[in-house]
């Protein structure tokens, strides 16, 4: 690919004797939303992990920004969102931003923008332990939005959000893509895919498919993107 962002070949990882990622492959563009969706327990965490460069790799490579993933030249050129994050709940939402801005040598003035893009505006002095599931994930990913990072993972960023404010945030990593930013967003919800200008569909470690929604659809024959995944898990099985 062109302008690829991250460059993935013969990725393979085992966790306690078990292989949980068998011969990943995928490439992702500068400046675009990929989705990466799977089952729960598929490996997309440990794929995200690989390329933020937090994981130990049995085999292959993983390139980020033209570097190895892990590299100290990656620091500050990556936001990560974890589904579980270190969390303070003694410290507000603006306290705890303006800690991460100055380890991550971001801008003080990054603390404004990213609790706006997040929508956290009204809970900006509430301390962290009060906050309800889906304002502690947002402010989850403030944090990764602080330095404005050329690449994004999010680990299930949407979870626990209501339709309305998931659709926000997919707006805005829209939005985002548009400026430039590269997204990776991993969700086990089918009908955020649509969302997303290319899918990376995952099952027990490996990749179905690295398409365009549409051209998925097209290829399989499906109406919507949840028929398309149980087709190609189908077809796999039949092998
Ligand atoms: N540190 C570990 N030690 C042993 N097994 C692990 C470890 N981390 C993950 N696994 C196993 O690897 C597999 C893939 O896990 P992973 O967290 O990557 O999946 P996932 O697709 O992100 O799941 P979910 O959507 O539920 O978060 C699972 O079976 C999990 O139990």
């Amino acid at each position: 690919m062109a302008d690829s962002v991250v460059s993935v070949a013969g990725l393979r990882v085992r966790h306690g004797g078990r292989e949980v990622l068998r011969g990943i492959d995928c490439e992702i563009a500068r400046g675009s939303v990929t989705g990466l969706l799977g089952p729960s327990g598929c490996g997309k965490t440990t794929l995200l992990r690989a390329i933020v460069g937090v994981q130990m790799l049995t085999t292959g490579t993983v390139t980020v920004l033209g570097e190895p993933a892990g590299s100290r030249e990656l620091r500050g050129r990556i936001g990560y969102a974890t589904q579980n994050p270190a969390e303070y709940p003694d410290l507000t939402v603006a306290e705890a931003l303006r800690y991460f801005a100055a380890v991550l040598r971001a801008p003080k003035s990054d603390v404004d923008r990213v609790v706006a893009e997040v929508a956290l505006g009204d809970h900006a002095d509430a301390l962290i332990g009060t906050l309800s599931g889906g304002e502690r994930s947002r402010a989850n990913l403030a944090v990764a939005l602080l330095g404005a990072p050329e690449l994004l993972v999010l680990d299930e960023p949407t979870v626990g959000l209501d339709p309305l404010l998931r659709d926000e945030l997919w707006t805005l990593f829209g939005r985002l893509a548009a400026r430039g930013t590269t997204l990776l967003v991993s969700s086990h919800v089918l009908d955020e895919a649509s969302r997303c200008e290319r899918l990376l569909l995952m099952r027990e470690g490996a990749l179905l498919a690295h398409d365009e929604p549409d051209e998925l659809l097209r290829r399989t024959g499906t109406p919507d993107l949840e028929q398309a995944f149980l087709f190609l898990v189908r077809q796999g099985a039949s092998r």
